[in-house]
């Protein structure tokens, strides 16, 4: 592909990340992925210079841009070396209009700034992510694993995990195929280390998904004791099985829930559960390191939705938790609605239950619970809270 065409394929990509983003359709990830897969003239250097091309369109627009060319067009305005490539060449774009339309700039869309926690750094929120390991202690210790990877840094405050380069690929490598490692970031690790699961334990993880604490609560675990990883959506659930064998973690029991009775197929653990990990479904505005176009999917109503439904999880959640146990309700994201103040809230909606302390050597407290940010902490951005339930 020529320079040119290069861009001209970004845009078509953007496009399609656009719409996605507003029919609520698959990640840009996926529909890059999908776009090579059709085009297997493009080689590894086309794609990784189209794939560039996108992403930096996509960091640099806060506002959801109107078309691909809009995105491409904001983006060639600070970059004279892209602006030439809009030279009507065969299959590159047309030059740019003067007075053309080019999406703004910016990191946060502008309704969205002031409902984020005040501590928040906004302008780190689009940073590269590093790769970060955590070592599975069903398989391996610390110990083992660090000398296999000689890049790596240790991160301070958790004991299991590794910090690689961005882009390293961890998934070609030995220990991670033999289950040695798992790739997660560390506020997610952080998040783990807080439910303080123990062998023997009964663990509930409400909104597994495809597992990523579970995992993580699985090797605190040691492999004894019940852990649930229950969710609506049986398709994620369904990734956590080939996890879990790789992991050597096939103790987890997985539950589908039907979205709106969940309580029915919870009824048996009543009361039953020493730790009770919620992490709901959120605005997801703590990752957008890793899906800057998440910034383009989120409305007020949605947000509103998504509150609402974060209530919800936690009131049919709470009477699993037994007397003296605890709901670890977190969030990847940044909006104190989602936080700080559902913590609040559900704190005020149920008599008996206390916020507890939060044995964390990262974060900054914040209300009931902890703030981590990519500013301040150098992970993804989360909240999270140990709500206790008196004995
Ligand atoms: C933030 S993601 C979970 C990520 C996962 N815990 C991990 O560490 O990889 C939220 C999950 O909540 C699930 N979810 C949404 N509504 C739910 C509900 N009513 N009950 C249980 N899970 C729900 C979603 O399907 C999604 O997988």
């Amino acid at each position: 592909m020529t320079p040119s065409a290069r861009v001209q394929a970004a845009i078509e990509l953007l496009d399609a990340i656009i719409a996605s983003a507003r029919d609520g359709g698959p990640a840009a990830d996926t529909l890059i992925a999908r776009y090579f897969k059709d085009r297997r003239y493009a080689g590894s250097r086309d794609r990784r210079a189209v794939r560039d091309h996108v992403y930096d369109a996509v960091r640099r627009a806060g506002e959801y841009p109107s078309t691909g060319r809009a995105a491409m067009v904001g983006l060639a305005r600070e970059r004279p070396e892209i602006a030439a490539l809009f030279d009507d060449s065969a299959h590159g774009p047309a030059p740019i209009e003067p007075g053309e339309e080019g999406a703004i700039a910016g990191d946060v869309p502008d309704w969205l700034k002031p409902l984020l926690a005040a501590p928040v750094e906004q302008n780190a929120l689009l940073g590269r992510a590093p790769v970060d390991l955590r070592v599975n202690r069903l398989k391996a210790v610390m110990g083992d694993v660090a000398p296999l990877y000689p890049d790596a840094v240790p991160i301070q405050g958790l004991a299991d995990a590794l910090r690689l380069p961005e882009g390293w690929p961890v998934e070609q490598s030995e220990p991670w195929k033999q289950g040695l490692v798992e790739v997660q970031d560390a506020g997610s690790q952080m998040i783990s280390a807080a439910c303080q699961a123990q062998p023997g334990m009964t663990v509930v993880d409400m909104c597994a998904g495809a597992g990523g604490k579970t995992l993580a609560l699985a090797s605190a675990m040691a492999g004894k004791g019940t852990l649930i990883a229950a969710d609506t959506i049986r398709s994620r659930l369904a990734r956590l099985d080939p996890r879990a064998v790789r992991a050597g973690a096939t103790f987890i029991e997985t539950l589908l829930l039907d979205q709106v009775h969940e309580s029915r197929a919870l009824e048996a653990l009543n009361g039953r559960a020493d730790v009770v990990l919620v992490d709901a479904p959120c605005s997801g505005t703590g990752t957008w390191r890793r899906n800057p176009e998440a910034r383009w999917r989120l409305t007020p109503a949605r947000l509103d939705r998504l509150v609402q439904e974060q209530a919800r999880i936690l009131d049919f959640s709470a009477p699993l938790v037994a007397s003296g146990g605890v709901l670890v309700y977190a969030t990847c994201a940044l909006t104190d609605r989602e936080g700080r103040d559902q913590a609040r809230a559900f704190l005020e909606r149920h008599a008996g239950w206390v916020a507890d302390s939060i044995p964390c050597p990262m974060g900054r407290p914040h209300g009931d619970g902890l703030l981590l940010t990519p500013g301040h902490d150098a992970t993804d951005g989360f909240y999270f809270a140990r709500l206790r339930r008196m004995a």
